[in-house]
């Protein structure tokens, strides 16, 4: 079953088009790698999806509801989750507050703490604590958090709102190597449960995580299939590896 549908979708900026005419299903349960050179329109896609910036024309549909023109919070509500490169955890509170807070959805975190526990949050806890490998962490200080477990805390926040579609940009820019498998590892247990969208431009990555690899190119779609029929399509070659021939 098809989660999203973006259909015909051009963004211009000024007279410069950045996307142009880019069209993606994905669908339930896969993991979507979405790659392409510098400047293909990777995160512009990422940001028309979130409604954080608004198309010139085309269509966005989440589980057959056109959200094109919803507002980011609207979309953000509806169930397009989204963890960006930079954390934005609050430092200053513990882990389980932090996801305490995205639970409840309360913009102040203060206010959010003086709040009675929400009914089902103990078994949502439970679930995204254990899924990101931070069970043990839970009364740890967020500001004293390694960078990758800074990275996974964010993506538990996302998936205490039982999102979607979780988008993810560059999910493991900055980490170490063990960081890197350990994220592998998460990220093949929760596509097991949840549908998600990857902008990355580590093909290593890419492999051991992607069900599906779209490539863009010039803002558009060029091509998607398995890693193994993108790296031999002569097209993606030629404009994202910069060598036509196999
Ligand atoms: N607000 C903006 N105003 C003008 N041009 C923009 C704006 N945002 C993005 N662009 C341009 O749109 C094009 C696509 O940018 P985008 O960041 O979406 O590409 P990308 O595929 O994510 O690239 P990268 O892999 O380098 O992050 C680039 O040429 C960029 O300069």
């Amino acid at each position: 079953m098809g989660v999203l549908e973006i259909r015909d979708l051009h963004k211009s900026f000024g007279g410069t088009k950045v996307i142009n005419g880019f069209s993606l299903d994905v669908t339930e349960l896969t993991l979507c790698c979405l790659v392409g050179p510098n400047g293909a329109g990777k995160t512009t896609t990422m940001d028309l999806i979130t409604g954080r910036q608004k198309p010139t024309s085309g269509s966005i549909v989440l589980r057959g509801d056109d959200i094109t023109a919803l507002s980011e919070h609207e979309i953000a509500q509806r169930g397009i989750g989204r963890k960006f490169q930079v954390p934005a955890v609050f430092r200053e509170l513990s882990v389980r507050q932090n996801f305490e807070v995205a639970y409840s959805r309360e913009v102040n975190p203060f206010r959010n703490m003086l709040r009675r526990r929400p009914a089902g949050f103990s078994a949502k806890l439970d679930e995204v604590a254990t899924l990101t490998g931070l069970k043990d962490r839970l009364d740890v200080e967020a500001g004293f958090l390694s960078h990758g477990e800074t990275q996974w805390l964010e993506i538990g926040m996302v998936l205490m709102q039982n999102p979607a579609i979780l988008l993810l940009d560059e999910p493991v820019a900055g980490m170490t190597e063990s960081e890197i498998e350990k994220t592998i590892v998460f990220l093949n247990e929760l596509k097991r449960t949840n549908t998600l969208i990857v902008v990355e431009h580590d093909m290593g990555f890419v492999r051991q995580i992607a069900d599906v690899v779209t490539v863009m190119h010039m803002g558009a779609f060029l091509a998607q299939g398995k890693l193994s029929d993108i790296e031999n399509d002569p097209r993606v070659r030629e404009v994202y590896l910069g060598e036509p021939e196999v």
